[in-house]
């Protein structure tokens, strides 16, 4: 089995790239980085660390590594004769990498062996998102013999992996617990056994789950630490008063996924404490402007603050704790991340109110503008 993999970054090495070769399969990474990709070349393994007390090491083998815009003609080859593709690029990169898949899915049109592919990004459906872009690439004749035997699966994922500081440049420390959830039905390949993946008839309850309990969890951590002038999640989550926003902006989450999805109070509770221990772990050292990084993405309509906020509002609650961390997130000013210049640029031109409907995609006279500005 082979499987080609974009992003050879935090979670496409720390995560998706382990647990296939664990699982048997020869992964072919596709990234933009040079040094990281002749490296893969040049040892073909590399080691993953697992922070936690009792720690230990698992070593990647069976890997190799493409250029995906210099090495373009070989990866479509690779895709044309791989069982599995997956993404762990960011959502924002999907539309670039969308073409290379559209010309490997065309080059193996006459191969009948069926190709999953599966896009690993913290977003509500990326893979569908990822189908679309490379299904406008194809004539609508040969997109229905590709469809045939190419499996969109929708997917959550789930493993804190840092920016690393290692010197070895393929070396990454993850913490030890890690989810991949993947909607079942959509695969049409031989990857319905993936050792360690959690295969779910409908993704929509996990993904949310994870996405307004983890990642909101994590972005009320980031924003309430910036405003503090706080530099890591482990510093915001000793903060008491960050603590507390934590907890209370995921009760807020609580109460929206318990109404919509029917999950269990206690059991729900037992998820957050655990995911607050997370955040606690004090082997892993995670950059608050790493997790805080594209806030305009993150106050996205569909994303980890936003919805969460409409859906309290829709079931007749008042958001509170989530309509400070919305505005909390506008304040998020980092030179080098290019979102949160853009957004700051925004405010500037247009004032709070506007550069809010504008990355939310919320009307204007909807409450949560309406609260905020
Ligand atoms: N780091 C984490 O703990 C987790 C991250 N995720 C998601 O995984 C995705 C990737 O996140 P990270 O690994 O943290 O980011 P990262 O920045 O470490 O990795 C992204 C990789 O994509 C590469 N890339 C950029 N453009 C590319 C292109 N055109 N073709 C091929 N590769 C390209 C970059 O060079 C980089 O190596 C994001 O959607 C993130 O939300 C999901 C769960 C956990
Ligand atoms: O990767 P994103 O979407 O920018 O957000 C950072 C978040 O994603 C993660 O990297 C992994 O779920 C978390 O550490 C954090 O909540």
């Amino acid at each position: 089995m082979k499987a080609v993999h974009f992003g050879a970054g935090n979670i496409g090495r720390g995560f998706i790239g382990a647990l296939l070769s664990r699982a048997g399969y020869e992964v072919v990474f596709a990234d933009v980085n040079e040094a990281v990709i002749s490296e893969l070349n040049k040892r073909g393994e590399y080691t993953v660390t697992i922070a936690s007390v009792e720690g230990g090491q698992e070593h990647v083998t069976g890997v190799r590594g493409l250029h995906s815009s210099e090495d373009e003609a070989a990866l479509i080859e690779e895709i044309a004769t791989a069982d599995l593709v997956t993404t762990a690029v960011g959502p924002a990169i999907l539309k670039f990498i969308a073409p290379t898949l559209a010309k490997g899915l065309q080059q193996r049109a006459a191969n009948d062996k069926p190709l999953d592919v599966i896009a690993c990004e913290n977003a509500i459906r990326a893979t569908s998102t990822l189908k679309e872009y490379t299904k406008d690439l194809i004539p609508d004749d040969e997109w229905a013999a590709i469809i045939e035997a190419t499996g969109f699966a929708d997917a959550a994922v789930d493993r804190i992996v840092p920016n690393q500081k290692n010197e070895d440049i393929l070396a990454v420390s993850v913490e030890p617990f890690f989810e991949w959830v993947v909607e079942k039905p959509s695969l049409k390949g031989a990857n319905t056994s993936i050792e360690g993946v959690t295969y779910v008839d409908d993704l929509i309850p996990f993904i949310e789950r994870k996405l307004f309990t983890v990642n909101t969890g994590h972005a009320l951590a980031a924003y309430f630490g910036y405003a503090k002038s706080l530099t890591t999640i482990k510093e915001a989550m000793e903060d008491t008063e960050v603590k507390e926003k934590v907890q209370a902006g995921l009760n807020e989450t609580k109460q929206v996924l318990v109404q919509a999805y029917g999950f269990d109070q206690s059991e729900h509770e037992a998820y957050i404490q655990k995911i607050i221990r997370r955040f606690e772990n004090p082997y892993l050292s995670d950059d608050i402007v790493r997790v805080g990084r594209g806030p305009i993405r993150k106050l996205g309509f569909n994303d980890r603050l936003i919805k969460p906020a409409r859906m309290l509002a829709d079931q007749g609650q008042t958001p509170t704790v989530l309509l400070e961390v919305i505005e909390a997130a506008l304040h998020f000013d980092v030179a080098d991340d290019t979102e949160s210049q853009e957004l700051q640029k925004l405010i500037k031109e247009k004032g709070k109110k506007a550069a809010l409907v504008q990355v939310t995609g919320l009307e204007a006279d909807h409450p949560i503008i309406q609260v905020l500005t």
